[in-house]
């Protein structure tokens, strides 16, 4: 039997997919989600439920062994990937940054051909700045006397000036104490309520209140439903 296809404005398609370790052993199967324009995704379930697991099969950081997953209706070939990673950003919960200033994290980038075309705005980054309440002179600092959190946040700006249609966040607040957690989760809702390409997220949590205050869907690991409710209670 042939699986319907989904609806023209589909962003992603994960159809069944599961992820299999090179001994055989699955590591999640038959895992389907659609990401539509604007959807604010939570995911949540267990420590060691193959959350992680499943995002960065979206992110297409690891080969799936069932299923497809499919960019706006068509698969996803090779060639194709350092655009798809440029369109759909995965942002892990430790950031990895290059050695040198902040200014030139953020930059970094940009050197890509694939990135080439998009716009480095000097203003939203001063705005998004501002709204982690850092001065100018932040982008001066060097990468390696950040903080954890500070350099989490450089790693969220470093997402945000792609201007992606999708972010894939890992646990992004886990390390970040709750002032910087709230203006961490601020600027995604700003972003994501200013964009006109009305881009979506996937956020992974541990915390019901968060993604209570985040999302309008909720996955639930292990078995991976997606419910429209996202319930603290339940
Ligand atoms: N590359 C891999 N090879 C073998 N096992 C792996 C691999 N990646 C993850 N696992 C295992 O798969 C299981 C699910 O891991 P995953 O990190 O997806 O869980 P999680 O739900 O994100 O957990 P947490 O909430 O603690 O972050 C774990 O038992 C983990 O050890």
């Amino acid at each position: 039997m042939t699986e319907a296809s989904a609806p023209e404005n589909c962003l992603l398609e994960a159809r069944q997919i599961g992820r299999q370790t090179s001994d055989g052993h699955w590591l999640n199967r038959d895992l389907s989600l659609q990401i539509f324009p604007g959807d604010r995704i939570a995911i949540s379930g267990p420590t060691g439920s193959g959350k992680s697991v499943f995002l960065r099969s979206l992110a297409m950081l690891d080969e799936i062994q069932q299923g497809s997953i499919l960019f706006h209706n068509e698969p996803v070939r090779d060639k194709q990937l350092p655009e798809y990673r440029s369109r759909v950003v995965y942002l892990q919960q430790r950031p990895v940054l290059i050695e040198g200033t902040v200014e030139s994290n953020l930059q970094f980038a940009f050197q890509f051909q694939v990135n080439q075309q998009k716009n480095h705005n000097p203003d939203s980054i001063r705005n998004f700045l501002k709204s982690f309440g850092r001065p100018e002179s932040f982008l001066k600092k060097k990468s390696s006397s950040l903080s954890g959190g500070e350099g989490q946040i450089v790693a969220l700006l470093r997402a945000l000036i792609l201007s992606p249609e999708i972010l894939l966040l890992d646990e992004p607040t886990s390390g970040l104490d709750p002032e910087t957690t709230q203006q961490f989760e601020s600027i995604i809702l700003k972003w994501h309520e200013t964009s006109s390409e009305s881009p979506a997220f996937v956020w992974i949590t541990h915390d019901r209140s968060q993604a209570q205050r985040l999302a309008d869907k909720v996955m639930i690991f292990p078995a991976g439903q997606v419910s429209n409710h996202v319930n603290p209670e339940s």
